[in-house]
């Protein structure tokens, strides 16, 4: 079954909206700088909500043994993101320490960065193609930006792909259509603003990605 993510969460209120939506997958943001960074003590408190309704995915940018380890010891998480510049090797050496799937994010603007991803083959769990943040952007991740979908038409799908980058409940469905992925990804547009969660949003999103999927298999 394709697979729905909502990321960036940081309320229990929206937390709650998510789960009840039915997304399959919730992503929580460990990355200061970003609007949507949570600390330890609420990544204890969320993870705890979530309580097998879903499964938890801790986002982390190029983060250290120690920071990884804090983090899962906070959130118990079901899957790491790794959204920075890790390497295959690196992708490697995080799986086999902790056991857990790993989604390694990789920015889209061309056709050369997907050549790029099939390093991640056999060391990944899954792709996240997300794209390419702007040159001015604060963060790697949650910019709101598209990328032209029809590259994926040459993507090899030996591993599942999550397409991300710009989703919101206006063009998920068009983009399914297009890239047909193994799931999406949203954050920013299911918010009124950066780090801002509208339940009315995610529920939109979650039922018309799930309609879409359900109607193109
Ligand atoms: O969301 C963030 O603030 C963030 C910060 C640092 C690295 C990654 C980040 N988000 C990654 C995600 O998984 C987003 O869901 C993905 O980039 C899509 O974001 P959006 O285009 O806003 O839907």
């Amino acid at each position: 079954m394709a697979l729905i993510k909502i990321c960036g969460l940081s309320t229990p209120d929206t937390l709650e909206a998510a789960l009840a939506a039915g997304a399959d997958m919730v992503g929580f943001v460990f990355f200061e700088k970003s609007p949507r960074h949570i600390g330890y003590d609420l990544a204890a408190q969320l993870g705890a909500q979530v309580s097998g309704r879903a499964r938890k995915t801790a986002l982390s940018v190029d983060a250290d043994d120690a920071r990884l380890d804090a983090i899962v010891a906070a959130l118990a998480p079901d899957g790491l993101q790794l959204h920075g510049k890790e390497s295959p090797e690196r992708v490697a050496a995080v799986k086999a320490r902790y056991g857990l799937p790993v989604l390694k994010a990789i920015g889209v603007s061309s056709a050369a960065d997907l050549e790029g991803a099939a390093a991640y083959r056999g060391v990944a769990d899954w792709l996240l193609l997300d794209a390419k943040p702007p040159k001015d952007a604060a963060h790697p991740g949650g910019n709101g930006v598209t990328f032209d979908w029809t590259l994926l038409k040459h993507l090899d799908r030996t591993l599942p792909f999550m397409l991300s980058g710009g989703l919101d409940p206006a063009n998920v469905a068009e983009a399914i259509r297009i890239s047909t992925p193994d799931g999406v990804d949203v954050s920013s547009g299911v918010e009124d603003r950066p780090g801002v969660k509208n339940p009315d949003k995610i529920r939109a999103f979650v039922e018309r990605a799930r309609a879409s999927f359900t109607s193109s298999r």
